[in-house]
């Protein structure tokens, strides 16, 4: 089993059976069938989340969220219940003052923190891009330690931009000559190239005209169409965005999850 210890050291949480499939009881009967233990595991899971703002205030109250593969969430709720909080604790870049984040059953220790934000990376709204051409930010993640191994393929962004009903030249373009809509695809091209298994979107096409909202939402579409595992945790106020983009749906009001706003 996988340990249960916290990363931020808090509560040890009681050690949980999960049914594996050798503990699947066998079906001798179609009449009174057993139901069908779960087979997947959860690919992220935050559990009880607690965290108090600089003045006291607290941000996060006892949120939970398991992400299981193949699973797409939006997180919906009025502005300033604590979305983009949760996604920067669930992305590592906030902290938290109690609860556990697990990825695959373990909890991320500090050691393994780039690995864990290639696997789940976060997109918020302005995306950072450096100064240069957009194959240059396209390169950029090649260059970390963490990555020394891979390559960037031009031909896969050349096929990705296609979709987008960009060319080639697309590449040469320099950042500043982006308009906002076109900076959004550099950021999420930059991250789906790498082949993560999560995507934490957060308000991504919040400030972006129509046709790069569907550009945004079809690279995340057939990424997601690719691999049946991936799962994505997607941050709109938009209900049509939400219908798109999410089968799952988590409540945030004053930092606590509700039921329906
Ligand atoms: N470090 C902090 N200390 C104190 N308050 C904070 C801190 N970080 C965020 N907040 C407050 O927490 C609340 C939730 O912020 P958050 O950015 O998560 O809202 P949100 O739900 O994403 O809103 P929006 O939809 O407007 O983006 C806000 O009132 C914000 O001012």
């Amino acid at each position: 089993m996988p340990s249960r210890r916290s990363r931020v050291g808090m509560r040890p949480e009681p050690i949980t059976h999960r049914l594996t499939i050798a503990d699947a009881p066998p079906d001798t009967s179609t009449k009174h069938r057993v139901p069908a233990p779960t087979m997947t595991e959860p690919l992220l899971e935050a559990h009880n989340l607690h965290r108090t703002g600089d003045n006291g205030t607290p941000l996060l109250t006892d949120v939970s969220l398991h992400v299981e593969p193949g699973q797409r969430w939006a997180i919906r709720g009025s502005s300033g219940a604590g979305k983009t909080v949760l996604m920067r604790a669930l992305a590592l870049l906030a902290p938290i003052d109690s609860g556990e984040i697990l990825f695959r059953g373990q909890p991320i220790e500090n050691a393994n923190v780039p690995r864990y934000r290639s696997s789940v990376i976060y997109l918020q709204q302005r995306p950072v891009l450096l100064e240069g051409t957009v194959e240059d930010n396209l390169q950029l993640p090649f260059r970390l330690r963490t990555h020394a191994k891979r390559h960037y393929d031009r031909d896969r962004i050349r096929e990705l931009l296609s979709h987008v009903g960009r060319d080639e030249s697309f590449l040469g373009r320099q950042r500043e000559h982006l308009s906002g809509g076109e900076a959004q695809i550099v950021a999420v091209l930059r991250a789906i190239q790498m082949n993560p298994q999560m995507l934490l979107l957060d308000e991504p096409t919040a400030a972006l005209d129509r046709d790069s909202v569907s550009a945004v939402e079809s690279l995340v579409k057939d990424w997601l169409a690719e691999d049946s595992s991936r799962a994505t945790v997607w941050v709109t106020h938009d209900d049509t965005q939400t219908q798109r983009m999410s089968d799952h749906v988590l409540h945030l009001a004053g930092g606590h999850v509700v039921a329906e706003p």
